[in-house]
Order: C-alpha cells, then sequence, then structure tokens
C-alpha cells in the first residue's frame, strides 16, 4: 500500500485534498483525521504538519508527499521533487520599511525574522553576508518590524497585501519562487508511485485543457487545423452533410476563446466547449 504525506493544515490543505479527490482517491470526513486508508485504491494517507512532510519523505518513512518547495529547502532534508502541482504559488522575498534596508548587502548586521531560517541562511551564506541574527518565528513574520523584534523579514508574498499592510517594501532577488510539489524519498520509486503520479497528472492536464468541437467546410480544414493541431493529432471525421467536417482537438483552457474567435473568421460553425474532468494521456 503506497504512504501518501497530505497537508493537514494551512494553505496547502484544501487545495491537496481537492487534488486528491480529483484524481478518484477517499476523503476524509473530518479534519481532525489523521489516517486514512482508501483499500480500493491501495494507498494509506497520513496527514500531517506541511512542514515536517518534507522530513518523513526524506527518511522514506512514507513513499510520496506534496509540500511546498520552499518548505522542502528549508528542511533541509533530500528529497526528490517529481512534480510541481499549480496551487499555493508564491515568492520568497526580504522586505523592510522603504527608508532603512532597500540592498541585500544593507542586510550585513542586521536582524533578520523568517519562518525560512536554512533558506535565509544559504542564501546570505552564498553571498557573503553577515546577518546579526536571522530570527526563527512562526508566523506573523510581517509584524517583527513594528515590533521592534527585527529590521527585516524574509518571508512569503502572494498578493503583497500583507507586506504592504505592515509598511513593508520588497527588495532584492527573489529568493524562491514556490508552490506545492509532489515529492518522493530519493532513490528507487515506490511501486505505486506511478499510478499516483499519473493520476495526478491527469487532473493537472484536465485543469488545464478544455475540450472543442466544431464544424468546418472541408476545405478550410487544413486552416484550422493549423489553428487547433491538439496535443498529438485532433480527430477529423465526416458531417452527414456533404463538404463539412467535424474537428476534435484538445485546446489550452487560457487560450479557447482566442482560438474560437480564429476558428470562426475561417469558417468554423457549431463550435462548442467542453469541460475535461480527467484524462490519461
Ligand atoms: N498567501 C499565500 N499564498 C500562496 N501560498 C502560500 C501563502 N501562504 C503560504 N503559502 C505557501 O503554503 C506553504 C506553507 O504552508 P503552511 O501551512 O506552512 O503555512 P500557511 O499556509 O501560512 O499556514 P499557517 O500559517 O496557517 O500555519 C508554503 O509552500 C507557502 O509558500
Ligand atoms: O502576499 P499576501 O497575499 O499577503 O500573502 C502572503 C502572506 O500569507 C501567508 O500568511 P498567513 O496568512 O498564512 O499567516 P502567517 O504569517 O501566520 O503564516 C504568508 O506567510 C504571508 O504572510
Ligand atoms: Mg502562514
Amino acid at each position: 500500500m503506497l504512504r501518501i504525506a497530505v497537508p493537514n493544515k494551512g494553505s496547502l490543505s484544501e487545495p491537496a485534498a481537492q487534488m486528491l479527490a480529483e484524481a478518484g482517491y477517499r476523503q476524509r470526513r473530518d479534519g481532525r483525521e489523521l489516517v486514512l486508508v482508501d483499500a480500493e485504491n491501495d494507498v494509506e494517507f497520513f496527514f500531517l504538519r506541511p512542514r515536517d512532510i518534507a522530513v518523513y519523505v526524506g527518511h522514506g518513512t512514507v513513499d510520496a508527499g506534496i509540500t511546498g518547495r520552499d518548505l522542502l529547502v528549508d528542511s533541509g532534508v533530500e528529497a526528490i521533487e517529481h512534480r510541481a502541482l499549480g496551487f499555493a504559488r508564491s515568492r520568497f522575498h526580504f522586505a523592510a520599511p522603504p527608508a532603512s534596508i532597500s540592498r541585500v548587502e544593507d542586510l550585513a548586521g542586521t536582524r533578520i525574522a523568517t519562518s525560512y531560517k536554512v533558506l535565509v541562511e544559504k542564501y546570505l551564506a552564498e553571498r557573503g553576508i553577515e546577518a546579526a541574527e536571522v530570527i526563527r518565528l512562526d508566523g506573523a513574520i510581517e509584524s517583527t518590524v513594528q515590533l521592534g523584534v527585527a529590521d527585516a523579514v524574509a518571508d512569503v508574498v502572494e498578493t503583497g497585501s500583507t507586506l504592504r499592510a505592515a509598511g513593508l517594501s520588497v527588495f532584492g532577488d527573489v529568493l524562491l519562487t514556490s508552490e506545492a510539489v509532489l515529492i518522493r524519498p530519493v532513490g528507487e520509486i515506490r511501486p505505486g508511485f506511478d499510478v499516483l503520479d499519473r493520476r495526478i497528472q491527469g487532473v493537472l492536464t484536465a485543469r488545464e485543457y478544455v475540450l472543442m468541437d466544431y464544424n468546418i467546410p472541408l476545405e478550410r480544414v487544413a486552416r484550422a487545423v493549423d489553428v487547433t493541431p491538439g496535443l498529438e493529432s485532433p480527430t477529423v471525421s465526416p458531417l452527414r452533410e456533404s463538404g463539412w467536417a467535424a474537428v476534435r482537438v484538445m485546446v489550452r483552457r487560457s487560450a479557447s476563446h482566442r482560438i474560437m474567435d480564429e476558428l470562426y473568421e475561417i469558417g468554423a460553425r457549431g463550435i462548442l466547449v467542453t469541460k475535461i474532468h480527467a484524462t490519461r494521456l
């Protein structure tokens, strides 16, 4: 039975549960359940703190896990980032009151508050910058400057509104671009992992693509297919009315309206877009 670690709390937990549900796995009914056996799919889910998941996977205690790339890096543990999952996207940045610090070099001799101490210390060490102290705190990092605990912070930024509300501005490079990731232990892939991965890949494709159907005069099929080449090759079938073909093809959801406009211009009619629920490509 494949053992999978899943975030039990925080920003990662709800979208991870949603993704696994779309992949056909059983869901826990109660947020306090710690273990869930899905015998039908031959997997066992362990609901753990997102920060600890990299450690369990790194030590090989579980066969797979979902966590944040930033948490994996900060754990200092070796595990393989097998696949990016497209949610909990964030950037990791330094920030300070704009009048005080605006360059990474100015961090020398300052106190920096963060929940990601390993990540920050590694970044500073690589640049030969010696902070007075890197203070590790659990959350609400943006408040530390106002509270007089730190001179600057290093934290997760999504929209930037938390930083703005605290009167802080980012400076320097993005230290890390993060999102939720599927991770696995170093070494041989555990039995059953490929099935989990294919199911997740299926969900990602179903989210990214839609199915497009349209009718088109035969002499314009080639032009239309140039606009919608599909992943491999579009299905082109004859319509009952002679001189017309029906085309079925996958297109990126984000481009679907632009593509419909183009197809219409070429002469396509009856253009339909349908949501894809699941895929195995
Ligand atoms: N506002 C946000 N937008 C996008 N991703 C976020 C946001 N806050 C945290 N994350 C990401 O979620 C993961 C952190 O999850 P974690 O559960 O530790 O923190 P959290 O979501 O802040 O939860 P909490 O603060 O309630 O403990 C990291 O990968 C981080 O980059
Ligand atoms: O750029 P924004 O869209 O404002 O999002 C970023 C904020 O969201 C998270 O905080 P969370 O709400 O999890 O609180 P925490 O600081 O206690 O973890 C993160 O730690 C940042 O503080
Ligand atoms: Mg948080």
